[in-house]
């Protein structure tokens, strides 16, 4: 059956197409009131979104099918990555796309504001003719301070140089030499204050810019600079700002994002001369609005259709090439979760998923996830998936352990498991044969060679002759068939071990005959 998407935001058209064209099934609901949207979301496996739909936990809650939801745009704060890590649904955004658009309309504010281009047309409309009220400045030669050299951050900068502006810039995340190449040179946020005559902000709203902009700010700042938010609201005090407005110590700002959208009317910015607004356009161009939705379609289509993950910002991405050298080993992984899991110790404290051979170039974080994701899933009610299995673990107090190894073995390439757990560790290891037959080679102390899958029954005996025909005998009698067999003995002959997949799972009574049976010691029923 072909995936299912919902788009539940305004996105450009040619999303549709895309997503049609991979296979999907899409049904488009824009507008829809919570309530509605959460009757619904439950019948969908991913989910377009841009800013309006807001992505709530209780939301979350009822949407049992979602794996991805594709963000066009940038910001993520509609939506509630802890609660979907937690549920085990990749978020998606669509970096880049809207760049060139955003930082376009930046300059438009700064340009619209040092020559009082929006007041200046309202009073030409209201008849008058004041010349000298709208006495401007020139851009060139002036300083720009950029906070966040992004995406961005840094297309402003190369128009703003064009403009023959002098550019600082401040953002704790890029070298001086990665600035540099860049034209503009990098400053701490107090000399940025200090030195601009035009500040305009492009960072994410963190809990560190968080009111980056507050009174204390704005007092540090050059008598008459102009300040631009297309950003994010909440990154600027607004009542400390219209303050600075109202007193003449900041001759201009421009909001294209507020800490309440839309602002209540009675805003204290609304009414001030010097203050320009737009209604959260930054991103709304045509030409932005095609690349971030078609951006955001082909991703949710290789995360559907491939499990390719691109731009995720809950879970790290994988190019399509190393995703095709790791997902041989990805069933592999789940079985060895799976068995570690029937065969951990009580209270599992600690997992360690090992890698060697030539897989120990790739990722181990995939890997790690999803042998992590299949161990919790028998312990758990709550479904697991590679998204949430480490958030999981980490509420329950599992630490996880990735390690690549050097150790030499005699496979091309060998994954390990170790539970730890109270009182005692279980180990499990599995190679891959040609491109998809999963092997496991040891359990515990045990080499063997085993096909890890179905119905198996794990006996562990001295290592003495007849076991495994009485064993045979027995659960022929029983009706078990055994499809496949694989025997092993410790080096010291002093124990022996029998993994056998058989066809159906043998009743607790037969277990028991089987456990009676001379020199078995252990034996037990699990499903791989
Ligand atoms: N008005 C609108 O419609 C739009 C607004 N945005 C906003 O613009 C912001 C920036 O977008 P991009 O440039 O694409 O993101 P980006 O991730 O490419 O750049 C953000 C930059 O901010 C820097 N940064 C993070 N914390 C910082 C801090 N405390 N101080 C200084 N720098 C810090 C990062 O190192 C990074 O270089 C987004 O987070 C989003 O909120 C994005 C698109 C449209
Ligand atoms: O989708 C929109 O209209 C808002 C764009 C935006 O704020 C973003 O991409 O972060």
């Amino acid at each position: 059956m072909a995936a299912r998407v919902l788009v539940s935001d305004d996105l450009s058209p040619e999303a549709v197409a895309v997503l049609k064209q991979a296979g999907l099934e899409v049904d488009v609901k824009v507008g829809l009131k919570p309530d509605a949207l959460e009757a619904i979301i439950g019948d969908y496996d991913a989910l377009a979104v841009r800013s309006a739909t807001k992505v709530t936990a209780k939301l979350l809650e009822k949407a049992s099918r979602l794996r991805v939801i594709g963000r066009a745009g940038v910001g993520v704060d509609n939506v509630d990555l802890d609660a979907a890590t937690r549920r085990g649904v990749v978020v998606m955004n669509t970096p880049g796309g809207s760049s060139v658009t955003v930082a376009e309309l930046a300059l438009a504010m700064i340009l619209a504001l040092s020559r009082h281009v929006p007041a200046a047309t309202a009073s030409v409309k209201a008849g008058k003719w004041e010349k000298k009220r709208f006495q401007g400045h020139e851009l060139a030669g002036k300083t720009l301070g950029v906070v966040g050299i992004g995406n961005i951050g840094s297309v402003l900068v190369d128009r703003a140089l064009a403009m023959k502006m002098r550019v600082v810039a401040y953002d704790p995340f890029i070298s001086a030499e990665a600035a540099a190449k860049l034209g503009v040179e990098r400053v701490e946020l107090d000399a940025l204050w200090a030195q601009a005559d035009v500040v305009s902000l492009h960072v994410p709203l963190t809990e560190q810019t968080r009111n980056l902009v507050d009174a204390k700010v704005l007092a540090r700042m050059k008598k008459g600079a102009l300040l631009v938010n297309c950003a994010r609201g909440g990154i600027v005090d607004e009542r400390a700002l219209a303050d600075a407005l109202a007193s003449g110590h900041l001759g201009g700002a421009a909001l294209d994002v507020f800490e309440q959208e839309p602002p209540p009317a009675d805003h204290p910015l609304l009414g001030l001369d010097g203050f320009v607004a737009t209604p959260h356009i930054g991103a709304s161009t045509e030409e932005a609005q095609s690349a971030v939705a078609v951006a955001v379609a082909e991703q949710l289509a290789a995360y559907l259709n491939h499990g390719v993950v691109k731009n995720a910002v809950n879970v790290p991405g994988l190019p399509r090439e190393i995703m095709d050298q790791i997902a041989p080993f990805l069933p592999l992984c789940e079985k060895l979760g799976s068995l570690a899991a029937q065969l951990a110790p009580q209270g599992p404290s600690e997992v360690t998923v090992e890698v060697a051979g030539e897989l120990a170039a790739a990722p181990i974080r995939p890997l790690a996830a999803r042998t992590l994701a299949a161990f919790l899933r028998h312990h758990l009610e709550t479904p697991v998936n590679d998204v949430s299995a480490p958030a999981v673990a980490k509420e329950r107090g599992i630490a996880v352990r990735e390690v690549r190894s050097a150790e030499p073995h005699d496979y091309a390439s060998l994954v390990t498991v170790t539970v730890r757990g109270q009182g005692g560790e279980a180990h499990v290891a599995g190679t891959v044969y040609g491109k998809r037959e999963a092997r496991l080679v040891r359990v515990d102390g045990f080499r063997l060679e085993a096909v890890p899958e179905g119905h198996v029954i794990l006996c562990e005996n001295d290592d003495a002759p007849g076991v495994v025909g009485n064993l045979g005998t027995a659960l022929g009698a029983a009706g078990v068939n055994i499809a496949r067999i694989s025997l092993s003995r410790l080096d010291d002959h002093s124990r022996a071990f029998a993994f056998l997949n058989v066809d159906s799972a043998p009743a607790p009574g037969v277990l028991e005959q089987v456990r009676r049976l001379p020199h078995v010691r252990t034996v037990r029923s699990i499903h791989l």
